[in-house]
């Protein structure tokens, strides 16, 4: 038997959470000397002490139990890459010994493992490829040893550590949230921007995106000078700095800061003006909103990104808003209802950063109407860019102001590398707006069948992989980490962010709709499981999955849905192979393996088709397959004691 104090005890515990399937029931025998279990090495000058546990690609598929391989505080290498443990990484402050962690391609979420930060031996550090959320702890810029940090492809949100540890040779942050500048220290702009990629908020000169004004602003002393009260529904006077610091030369004269006092004084006045803009908002009609006011014509700049021309402010949408003023008690009114309800709420605990009235005065482009409502393009003043859906009150079911916000709230604390955040919303009484990240390089759908000078060709084979990982990347976050529902998986809310990874858009809003308008006719019935295509109430994460299914054929034969209705009945795999054929050959295996996920995904019975998790080890494999056998353990050896 095991004597319960030894590190085979910790070595059984630590099994009997991670492995509830028992999928490695012959590996840990205890007829054999376990420094002899397969992934365990003991060292010769410690017997019976553990100093390496190896267990990768093992389909664990448990937890990481609190304080189950504490007694292991000679462990030097700890490998649990590749399987599906899921929950907060433990307490591993008692593995002093450690030097390196491998917990990649797991499932683990919660907050960066504060114990980590005091593993001072640590070298090597892989969390990649996890659902980790919240902010980098800056003391990881201060582990001294550490060689190798892998953070890529997780929910790391807030802003990048200052990282200048000379010992630091690989660092990788790509596909998270992360935010604001990128400290420029000698060691992270040697890294560039590679290891930046895919987190749409950075920016500065090491990730070569300039950051906007306000990010440029705020640091300057000058925005902490006591500046006059407002009104609680307008975001305080640094809005005002903004909105002249923006066409403003750097210094503060007293001249100029006398403007801004008095556009202070008459902030009261332009308040009640922009209340009476939002309820006239309510009023215009869909030929006016699109055909009235200026719309704002983006202009590519060199680098392909889009920029705003100077008149794009001149005319703001509340001039399309501002045009027919009711009778005036009515007015005044609705303004006290507004008056009351009338902030933005901001989603995930975020800090405001624009409020309403500034979004009220954006200009604004229609890129589209959907089931729920219209979309803008919203250009603030700060140059800010922002989408705006503005919902159409007519046809949400959702109708209380609480069940509307609790939702919202679910939603909002939605955070992941593909997924479009919802950064706040507003709710008055007839008037919701959802406020999201503007993402510039279109959707899928344009991606696949906007061109009308070529026919439509299937995507290149990479890209294919790519976008599929990510979307499933995306779904499977929302199903694991919320329990909601996309519910609308289709390609035009698939978006193409600025690295051109994939985001899921429109997440969770078809519940919000009046059951009577769930569309039964428009393009996004085609990507509907039958089980739900009647009826919201019915969508479920297994009508997510068959949306992807339907998704993946359009994205491999580059053929909308409407082109091949009776998926069912068809040889996918000779359709897709068909449909491919003038393109880049494609290894035939590979095209199988992805044909049969989308065939699993589009299987009838709900029950039979893969879980989003599954989906994405399946396009994972895949992709794995495509890139060789790779050389997992590369950094193993270079950290092996
Ligand atoms: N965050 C965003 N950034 C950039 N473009 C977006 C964003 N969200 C949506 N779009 C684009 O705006 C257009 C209109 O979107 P909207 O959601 O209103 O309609 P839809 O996707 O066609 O229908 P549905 O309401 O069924 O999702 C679409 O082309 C979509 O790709």
């Amino acid at each position: 038997s095991i004597p319960p104090d030894s590190d085979a005890s910790a070595l059984v515990s630590f099994k009997s959470s991670a492995d509830p399937s028992n999928s490695i029931p012959l590996l840990f025998s205890p007829n054999i000397s376990f420094c002899r279990w397969p992934g365990v090495a003991c060292s010769p000058a410690r017997p019976f002490r553990v100093t390496r546990l190896v267990l990768e690609s093992l389909a664990l598929n448990g937890t990481f139990a609190p304080s189950s391989l504490a007694r292991l505080d000679q462990l030097r290498i700890l490998s649990l890459n590749f399987n599906s443990l899921a929950g907060p990484v433990p307490d591993l402050s008692p593995l002093t010994n450690l030097k390196a962690l491998f917990l990649a391609h797991n499932r683990f979420s919660g907050p960066f493992p504060a114990s980590l930060l005091s593993l001072h031996r640590l070298r090597t550090l892989d969390l990649s490829h996890n659902f980790f959320t919240g902010s980098l702890p800056l003391p990881l810029t201060r582990l001294p040893r550490l060689l190798v940090l892998q953070l890529d492809s997780n929910a790391f949100s807030g802003p990048v550590p200052p990282f200048n540890q000379s010992s630091l040779k690989s660092l990788n942050m790509s596909s998270n949230n992360l935010t604001g500048p990128v400290p420029a220290t000698a060691l992270l702009s040697s890294f560039g921007s590679p290891s930046f990629a895919a987190n749409p908020g950075l920016c500065g000169e090491v990730v070569r995106r300039q950051c906007s004004a306000r990010i440029a602003f705020f640091p300057h002393p000058a925005t902490n000078a006591p500046s006059p009260a407002l009104p609680p529904s307008v975001n305080g006077p640094r809005q005002g700095f903004l909105l002249s610091e923006s066409s403003a030369t750097p210094s503060r004269s007293p001249h100029k800061r006398a403007i801004i006092a008095i556009g202070f004084m008459s902030a009261t006045i332009f308040l009640i003006g922009f209340l009476t803009l939002v309820l006239a908002l309510r009023k215009i009609k869909r030929h006016k909103l699109t055909g009235h006011g200026k719309i704002h014509t983006p202009e590519k700049s060199a680098n392909g990104s889009e920029q705003t021309t100077t008149e794009d402010h001149e005319e703001p949408t509340a001039a399309m808003i501002m045009e027919i003023p009711e009778d005036k008690d009515r007015e005044k009114d609705k303004a006290k209802n507004l008056g009351k309800s009338g902030c933005l709420t901001f989603c995930a605990g975020e800090a405001p950063g624009y409020n309403l009235e500034q979004l009220m005065k954006a200009s604004a482009e229609m890129l589209g109407r959907g089931s729920v409502g219209a979309t803008y393009k919203a250009v603030l003043d700060t140059r800010l860019i922002l989408c705006v859906k503005r919902l159409d009150a007519g046809r949400i079911g959702l109708a209380g102001k609480e069940d509307f916000e609790r939702h919202m709230e679910a939603v909002g604390r939605l955070r992941h590398p593909n997924l479009v955040p919802l950064r706040a919303y507003f709710h008055a009484k007839e008037e919701r707006l959802l406020v999201y990240d503007y993402q510039p390089n279109g959707s899928l759908f344009s991606l696949l069948h906007g061109s009308k000078s070529s026919r439509a060709k299937p995507l290149h084979w990479t890209s294919c992989l790519k976008i599929a990982e990510d979307v499933a990347q995306g779904l499977s976050y929302i199903h694991q980490a919320s329990r909601l529902v996309h519910g609308n998986i289709k390609s035009s809310n698939v978006i193409l962010g600025p690295d051109f990874e994939a985001c899921l858009a429109d997440c969770c809003l078809s519940f919000l709709l009046d059951e009577q308008f769930f569309e039964t006719d428009g393009e996004s019935r085609f990507y509907r499981a039958p089980e739900a295509r009647e009826s919201n109430r019915r969508l479920t994460p297994r009508s997510d999955i068959y949306a992807y299914g339907v998704l993946l054929l359009e994205l491999l034969t580059g053929k909308s849905p409407l082109d091949h209705q009776d998926l069912v009945s068809r040889d996918l795999p000779a359709w897709v192979r068909s449909v491919r054929e003038e393109g880049e050959s494609v290894d035939d295996e590979r095209l199988t393996m992805i044909v049969d996920i989308a065939a699993a995904c589009i299987q009838l019975s709900p029950e039979s088709r893969p879980t989003a998790w599954q989906v994405l080890k399946m396009i994972q494999e895949v992709k794995e397959a495509e890139a060789g056998d790779g050389d997992d353990d590369s950094d193993l050896s270079t950290s092996n004691p």
